[in-house]
């Protein structure tokens, strides 16, 4: 018996873009998004990038069939969409094929000219999609430039793309998304015409040049979105309140019309504005040296800790023995779903690449490790904690204030926990350092209860221990004792 699909599927029949902003992997990645599976044909490539189309190379026909015949002979296909076409040829094709194989759910995004001005249907590809695949289609979502042509009107006004809507439902298409991005004014408008129901869109306009694969986008999403069983008034609501957040988080990728940001990446840039908000006030730094090599009590000391306050936890391996890099990602993993729960951020110490591949909230450096500068570069996303331990060590790491989290100041009493640590500062050295510091100050070495309140009042932002938790018999009263009163 067949098993019942885990996720939706869809389908894009489109072309390919080699910068990956638009076409058919904007689509996938779209459909990704909202957790629609994505099958594809394709129907010609583009080797393209953020400057333009250098070049276009449809498909054969037979090709089309092919991959029409791969795809509808075994996935579920809820919803289809079509992109760049290219030609009267290809277009004929894929209608053949939406006809053979009962798509019912089709959205057309009528792609004629790339944003750089390329053209990627020709004359014919316009009548043919006109005459046979417009009446087989669910929605059609026209741009300005691509409404005219299907309306045979020019378009300025709302009242026009009303008009140009009508004419082209005349065509056989019942539904018909007219997007106003390319008028003037400080807002979007579109005009949907759904049957003989028809209402505005309203969106912000971003002035941006990095909205390649919009119409991409929007038309992926819409399909994505019918894919899962959503009406299609419902899917295009969702689809313009998508496209309202994604332009106005760019990404920075490529010299030219830079691409959208379908996964909602987020955007390292703005990473400092927000660690105001962070609370880097009680640090347990642990691994699994500290806990006799037991992983089971690794993980119950650092859930415990966590649902007891701690703000940050931090994955410290310095064992004579080291795990290896796979067993070292295995506990950096279940530490991240153990801080997950409590939204407690997650640390590594030294090791940049397991930050990455455990998907850390950071990484804390100290001054022989990897360079916050090669940080910045290699992992934009990720908070960086830095070791002080001197006046001169704060004065030769200015440059790389802007991009802490925090710095980490110590030892300030004498620790047996950490073997090479360096000479203790004493409060009187973390004062020295707080005052001269821009970010906030997170004491170190030799912290316990008893001395966690003079440290806060020596001017530190917060503490981070090792042994005052590890060994501690009560951790939930640690922990509070720990916090600042
Ligand atoms: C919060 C915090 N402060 C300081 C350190 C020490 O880091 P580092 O100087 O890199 O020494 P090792 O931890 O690698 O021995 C820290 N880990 N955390
Ligand atoms: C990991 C570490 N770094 C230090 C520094 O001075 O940079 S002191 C230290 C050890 C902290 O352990 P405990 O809380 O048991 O003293
Ligand atoms: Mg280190």
């Amino acid at each position: 018996m067949r098993e019942a699909q885990q996720y939706p599927t869809a389908l894009t029949i489109a072309g390919s873009d080699s910068g990956g902003g638009a076409g058919m992997q904007a689509d996938i990645k779209t459909m990704q998004h909202f957790s629609v599976f994505s099958t594809n044909v394709v129907v010609g490539l583009t080797a393209q990038n953020t400057l333009g189309v250098q070049g276009a190379y449809p498909t054969d026909p037979a090709a089309i069939a092919a991959q029409f015949e791969s795809v509808m002979t075994d996935f579920d296909i809820r919803a289809a969409k079509t992109g760049a076409l290219f030609d009267g040829v290809r277009v004929s094709e894929v209608a053949r094929n939406v006809e053979r194989f009962h798509i019912k759910q089709l959205v057309i995004d009528p792609v004629m000219v790339a944003k750089g001005g390329a053209p990627l249907l020709d004359k014919e590809g316009v009548a043919a999609m006109k005459r046979e695949l417009l009446p087989k289609a669910l929605l059609v979502t026209p741009n300005i430039p691509e409404a005219e042509l299907l309306a045979g009107l020019t378009i300025q006004t709302e009242a026009d793309m009303a008009e140009a809507a009508h004419r082209i439902q005349e065509l056989g298409v019942p539904n018909v998304l007219v997007k106003g991005g390319h008028l003037e004014g400080d807002e979007v408008l579109n005009y949907a015409l759904l049957g003989d129901d028809s209402f505005v869109l309203k969106g912000k306009k971003v002035h941006t040049a990095r909205k390649h694969g919009t119409g991409d986008t929007l038309s992926a999403a819409i399909t994505a979105m019918l894919a899962r069983g959503i009406s299609l008034k419902q899917a295009i609501l969702i689809g313009n309140d998508y496209m309202n957040h994604i332009v106005a988080q760019p990404l920075f990728i490529g010299h030219g019309h830079g691409p959208l940001n379908q996964a909602l990446w987020p955007n390292p840039n703005q990473r400092f504005n927000n660690t105001n908000e962070l609370d880097f006030s009680c640090q347990l730094v642990v691994g699994l040296e500290n806990v006799g090599g037991d992983r089971a009590k690794l993980f119950s000391l650092v859930k415990e800790a966590c649902l007891a306050g701690v703000t940050v936890v931090q994955y410290r391996e310095k064992g004579t023995v080291r795990p290896s890099f796979l067993e070292e990602l295995a506990v950096a993993k279940v530490l991240k779903e153990i801080c997950r729960k409590t939204k407690t951020l997650l640390f590594i110490d030294d090791n940049v690449d397991l930050a990455i591949a455990a998907d850390a909230d950071g990484v804390h450096v100290g001054q022989d490790d990897a360079s916050v500068q090669s940080i910045v570069k290699k992992a934009p996303e990720l908070l960086i904690g830095l070791s002080i331990s001197t006046m001169a060590e704060l004065e030769a790491s200015q440059a790389a204030m802007p991009d802490l989290a925090y710095i980490g100041v110590g030892p300030v009493f004498k620790t047996t926990t950490k073997k090479d640590a360096k000479p203790t500062i004493g409060l009187e050295g973390l004062r020295e350092i707080k005052e001269a510091a821009t970010v906030p100050v997170v004491a170190i070495g030799g912290i316990n209860e008893e001395r966690a309140q003079a440290v806060y009042q020596h001017g530190a932002d917060g503490l981070a221990v090792i042994s005052a938790i590890t060994k501690s018999t009560n951790i939930a009263k640690t922990v509070q004792r720990l916090c600042k009163d």
